[in-house]
C-alpha cells in the first residue's frame, strides 16, 4: 500500500495517539513510520488552508472516491513540498494533478488572505510560532515525600543549573544539554527544556509520588494563598487534584492541618481519589467525593467553622490552554464535501467563507483578551457561576484568604469577575479586599499583572491580579487573585444572605442552556497529551458547561422581564 493510503488510513483511525498508531510493535505498515508520520504532522499543521484550498478547487466533489484524508495529504504534498506527490504516476496523482492549476491558484489567494507573499513566508512564520509554543517540562517536587535537592542529587547530579526560563528556552539550544531551571516563583518547582528526552509519566519519581507534572501557572493559586502550617484548609473545586496535592505539601509540616477537598463530579472524584494517593497525601486530605460545594452551610458544619484558607478553581472556558498535543484531524468543513452542482452547493460554499471569515475576525478579537458577541452570554453565564462560588466561601466564618483562578485569557472570566466579587454584598459586608501586590509574599514579584482597563481603572486591583500568557510565560494562559480579610467585618453575616445571594447567580446560566452546544462544537481545544493532569484539565472544560448548568428551575426562563433582570444581575455581578 502507498504511503498515502496508509498514512490516510492512520489518519482515519480514532483510537490511540497518533505516535502510537504508527509506532506499535503490532503494525503491519509497510512505509518508514518516520516518514508517515512526518508527512501526517505537516499536512495537519496545515489542514485549516489546505480545506479550504480543497473546498474553493471543488477537489471532493470532482474526484468522488477521493477520501477527505487522502485529498489533504495529497494536497498537501503537491502545494507544499518541492518534489510534489511521491508515488509514481498512479490513479492517486492522476486525480490531483487534473486540479493542479486550480489548487495552486486557489493556494496563492489562501495564503494572501492570511497575509503570506509566498509559501516560503508562511512556513518560516510558522516555524516561528512553534518555537515559541515549545513549552518547558515542568515537574514539582512533592515536599510530602522529599525535597528539590534530594531530587536532584539522586536523578538529575550531570544536569547542569540555568538562571533563568528564557536562558532554559533560548532558541538555538542543543537537545543535548542537561540543564534545568529551578523557578523563583514557586518552590520545589523544576523545568527541563521540552526538547529533553525524560518521558516524565513514566519515570520512577512519578511512579513513587515524588514529583507531580504540573505547569507553572497552575502552582501560582497554592502559592498565593500560601496556608501557613496547621491551616484549615478547603479546596472547593478540586479534580483531578492538581492544587490539592500542592495545598496538602505546602502545609504537611504540621500534623494540624487539613485539607477538605470537594469535588462534585463523582467520576472526576475518583481522579482526585487517585492523585491524592499518589501524592501520598492521604493523612492531610480528606475528599468529600459528589459534593456541591455551593451547598455547604459553613456556620452549621464544626468541620467547617474553623476554615481559614479556601482555594477556588472553578470550570471555565479554558482559553488559555496551549500545548503540545498530537495534531489530530478535524472533520472536514460541510462545504468541502457538499455535493458538485447541487442546488445549494455554491449558495452553502458563499455562506461557509462568510463563516469563516467572521471566524477569524473573532479569533483575532479573543487573542486581544476580548470576545465577540456570540460568545458573549456564555462567558456571562460561567462568570456568574465563577462569583458565585467565592461569594459563598467569603461566608465561611473563620475565613481569611481566598484564591480564584482560572485558564482563560478572557478578562470576563478574570478581572470582571473579581470586580464583580468586591462589588457583592457579602464581600463588603464582611470586609473582604483584594490581597495587594506588596502583600503578596512570593508572586508579587511576578512582572504580569491584572489588565488595569478592566478594573474599572483601579491599578491597586489590577496590580493584585497574576496573569500568565499561553506560550509566552511558558505554559498555559492563566489568571489568579486572591482575597483577604482581616476579621473587621460582620462576623455574624447570615448565610441565607449569601445564599440567596448567589442562588440567584446559579439560576443565571440555566437561561443559556440551549447555547450549550453551540459552544463546545465551536471551540477549538488545545490541550497536553504528554500531561496526565492537563489532559483532566480539557475533560473538564469540556465536560463542564454542561454539568455546571443547573436543571431549569420551573417557570424561571418563562417571564422575559426576569431573565433580563438575571442576566443584568449576573453581568454586573451586582446585587
Ligand atoms: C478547573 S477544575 C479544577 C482543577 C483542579 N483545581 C486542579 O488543579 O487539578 C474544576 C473542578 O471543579 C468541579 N466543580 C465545579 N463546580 C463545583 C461545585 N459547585 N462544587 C464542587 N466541585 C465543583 C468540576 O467538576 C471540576 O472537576
Amino acid at each position: 500500500m502507498s504511503l498515502y493510503l496508509e498514512a490516510a488510513n492512520i489518519l482515519s483511525q480514532k483510537e490511540g495517539s497518533l505516535k502510537s498508531r504508527i509506532y506499535s510493535p503490532k503494525s503491519t505498515l509497510k512505509s518508514p513510520p518516520a516518514k508517515l508520520y512526518a508527512l501526517i504532522v505537516e499536512t495537519l499543521k496545515h489542514q485549516e488552508l489546505l480545506n479550504e484550498v480543497i473546498g474553493a478547487a471543488g477537489l471532493l466533489q470532482h474526484e468522488k472516491k477521493l477520501s477527505h484524508p487522502l485529498a489533504l495529504l495529497l494536497t498537501h504534498d503537491l502545494l507544499f513540498t518541492s518534489r510534489g506527490i511521491a508515488t509514481s504516476d498512479g490513479p492517486l496523482k492522476q486525480q490531483i494533478n487534473r486540479h493542479q492549476t486550480r489548487l495552486k491558484a486557489e493556494f496563492k489567494r489562501a495564503l494572501i488572505k492570511r497575509g503570506y507573499g509566498s509559501k516560503d513566508s508562511l512556513l518560516t512564520a510558522t516555524t516561528a510560532a512553534e518555537d515559541a509554543i515549545a513549552l518547558p517540562r515542568w515537574i514539582r517536587i512533592n515536599a510530602i515525600q522529599t525535597t528539590a535537592d534530594k531530587v536532584l542529587k539522586s536523578h538529575f547530579s550531570d544536569y547542569k543549573p540555568v538562571t533563568s526560563l528564557s536562558e532554559l528556552t533560548a532558541p538555538g539550544r542543543s537537545p543535548k544539554e542537561k540543564i534545568y531551571y529551578r523557578c523563583e516563583y514557586v518552590p520545589d518547582l523544576l523545568a527541563f527544556p521540552a526538547s529533553a528526552k525524560i518521558d516524565f509519566t513514566k519515570h520512577k519519581l512519578y511512579a513513587d509520588g515524588d514529583i507531580i507534572i504540573q505547569d507553572r501557572s497552575s502552582c501560582f493559586p497554592a502559592v498565593l494563598l500560601l496556608p501557613p502550617p496547621g491551616a484549615k484548609v478547603i479546596d472547593g473545586t478540586a479534580a483531578p487534584g492538581n492544587k490539592t496535592t500542592h495545598l496538602a505539601a505546602l502545609v504537611s509540616s504540621s500534623k494540624q492541618s487539613s485539607v477538605l477537598a470537594f469535588e462534585k463530579d463523582p467520576k472526576r472524584a475518583e481522579t482526585l481519589k487517585k492523585m491524592v494517593h499518589k501524592a501520598r497525601a492521604e493523612k492531610i486530605v480528606t475528599i468529600r467525593a459528589g459534593a456541591d460545594f455551593l451547598e455547604t452551610r459553613p456556620k452549621r458544619e464544626v468541620e467547617l467553622r474553623d476554615v481559614t484558607h479556601i482555594l477556588l478553581d472553578p470550570s471555565c472556558s479554558g482559553s488559555g490552554i496551549v500545548g503540545r498535543e498530537d495534531p489530530t484531524l478535524l472533520p472536514p468543513p460541510a462545504a468541502i464535501t457538499a455535493v458538485a452542482g447541487g442546488r445549494n452547493a455554491k449558495k452553502n460554499l458563499k455562506r461557509k467563507r462568510e463563516q469563516a471569515a467572521a471566524k477569524g475576525t473573532a479569533d483575532a478579537a479573543s487573542e486581544n483578551n476580548t470576545v465577540d458577541a456570540k460568545d458573549k452570554d456564555r462567558l456571562a453565564a460561567l462568570a456568574a457561576f465563577q462569583a458565585s462560588i467565592v461569594q459563598h466561601a467569603m461566608a465561611f466564618p473563620a475565613a481569611r484568604r481566598i484564591s480564584y483562578s482560572t485558564c482563560s485569557i478572557h478578562a470576563e472570566e478574570n478581572e470582571n469577575v473579581v470586580m464583580a466579587i468586591l462589588a457583592s454584598k457579602v464581600a463588603k459586608k464582611r470586609g473582604w479586599r483584594v490581597l495587594k501586590r506588596e502583600e503578596q509574599e512570593i508572586l508579587g514579584k511576578w512582572p504580569r499583572r491584572g489588565l488595569v482597563e478592566h478594573c474599572g481603572g483601579d491599578k491597586d486591583v489590577a496590580e493584585a491580579c497574576v496573569r500568565c500568557n499561553p506560550g509566552e510565560d511558558g505554559g498555559i494562559g492563566f489568571f489568579v487573585a486572591a482575597f483577604a480579610r482581616d476579621g473587621e467585618g460582620d462576623d455574624d453575616y447570615e448565610e441565607e444572605e449569601v445564599v440567596g445571594e448567589v442562588k440567584c447567580r446559579k439560576e443565571n446560566p440555566d437561561d443559556e442552556q440551549e447555547d450549550e452546544g453551540k459552544w463546545d462544537e465551536e471551540e477549538e481545544w488545545k490541550g497536553f497529551s504528554d500531561d496526565e493532569a492537563a489532559a483532566d484539565e480539557k475533560e473538564t472544560k469540556e465536560d463542564e458547561p454542561a454539568r455546571k448548568i443547573q436543571p431549569p428551575v420551573k417557570g424561571a426562563t418563562q417571564n422575559p422581564k426576569k431573565k433580563q433582570k438575571r442576566r443584568k444581575r449576573a453581568k454586573t455581578g451586582g446585587n
